[in-house]
């Protein structure tokens, strides 16, 4: 397993979005308005359902307790989502990330930057890894059979969500479910915007500072045969404020094949999806067809993997 320099490629959405973001604009062009829009069906925050949280120093320690894996568990099947608080590894990671991300979009980044975005990397490979080898045991799989998961490619997108005029009228990521495994999602100044999708209503996800969202997608509820939900989920743009997030996208090996895993698959629960390549899973996300008649209101980077073959 060899380690790549991570490199960066700017998306071609940004000139219109470095646009939107310092004109100072008090409406929005209409190339960027979706009128198809749902509207948020729970806005009052204090009264929503809130995502499960976990603990990561408890969940990562050795020692960790039942419950805690039990908590893991329901979120998993439950929420499909999850927030992990640390405290210890705030610090080290994810503080100073951030203090770097706020700079990032002022490309070319500087090389101490880069420094602490490998090192990010490769602290979220280490915790990728030890929530997919928890959720192996909790839903008592083989060992082998999370290593395609396990010992997989991670991709990075920072995403730059600009102020905007009439919030309501566009939308800063579309709703979907995320192909990886798991995804770890860390927003970085702590504004609103995710939503997920739960018993049909939209749930605004509210940042707790230095805590990481984690959610299981679509690879992982194939592998789990549908015990685990990969939730749809949606950015919305704020009218005050930037939002910043990094998303880390854990995804499986290209070489491999993706199936229900064979211990989980009896006869009274049948595999509900078929065994496909890993290549063809991913030609089959490029085939979904995105809204292209208006643009989203975000910019995203994407950086080529931490880890190859
Ligand atoms: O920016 C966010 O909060 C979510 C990003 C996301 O869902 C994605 O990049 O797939
Ligand atoms: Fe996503």
């Amino acid at each position: 397993m060899e380690t790549k320099a991570i490199s960066f490629g700017r998306s071609l959405a940004v000139p219109f979005v470095q646009e939107l973001a310092n004109k100072g604009l008090t409406s929005v062009p209409p190339r960027y308005v979706h009128h198809d829009q749902d509207p948020p069906i729970i806005s009052l925050d204090f009264c929503s359902p809130q995502v499960p949280v976990i603990d990561m120093q408890i969940l990562l320690s050795e020692d960790f307790t039942d419950s805690e894996l039990q908590k893991l568990d329901q979120a998993c099947r439950e929420w499909g989502f999850f927030q992990l608080i640390n405290h210890e590894m705030s610090s080290r990671l994810v503080g100073k990330v951030k203090l770097e991300t706020e700079e990032f979009f002022k490309l070319p980044m500087e090389e101490k930057s880069k420094e602490s975005l490998e090192a990010y990397s490769t602290g979220l490979i280490n915790v990728a890894a030890r929530i997919l080898r928890l959720i192996g045991k909790n839903l008592r799989m083989d060992d082998n059979e999370m290593t395609l998961l396990s010992e997989g490619r991670q991709s990075m997108s920072f995403n730059y969500y600009p102020p905007c005029p009439q919030p309501e009228q566009v939308i800063g990521l579309p709703p979907h479910s995320d192909a990886s495994s798991i995804t770890i999602l860390h927003e970085i100044n702590d504004v609103q915007g995710l939503q997920i999708k739960k018993d049909g209503m939209w749930i605004p996800v509210k940042p707790l500072p230095n805590a990481f969202i984690i959610n299981i997608g679509d690879a992982l509820k194939i592998l789990s045969n549908g015990t685990y939900r990969s939730i749809e989920h949606r950015v919305t743009v704020n009218s005050l404020k930037e939002r910043l997030s990094i998303a880390t996208f854990c995804s499986p090996k290209m070489d491999g094949e993706i199936s229900p895993a064979p211990s989980l698959v009896t006869l009274e629960t049948p595999a509900i999806f078929r065994r496909i390549s890993v290549v063809d899973y991913i030609k089959g996300l490029f085939s979904r067809k995105l809204d292209g008649k208006s643009y989203l209101y975000s910019l995203r980077i994407q950086n080529e993997q931490g880890k190859s073959n």
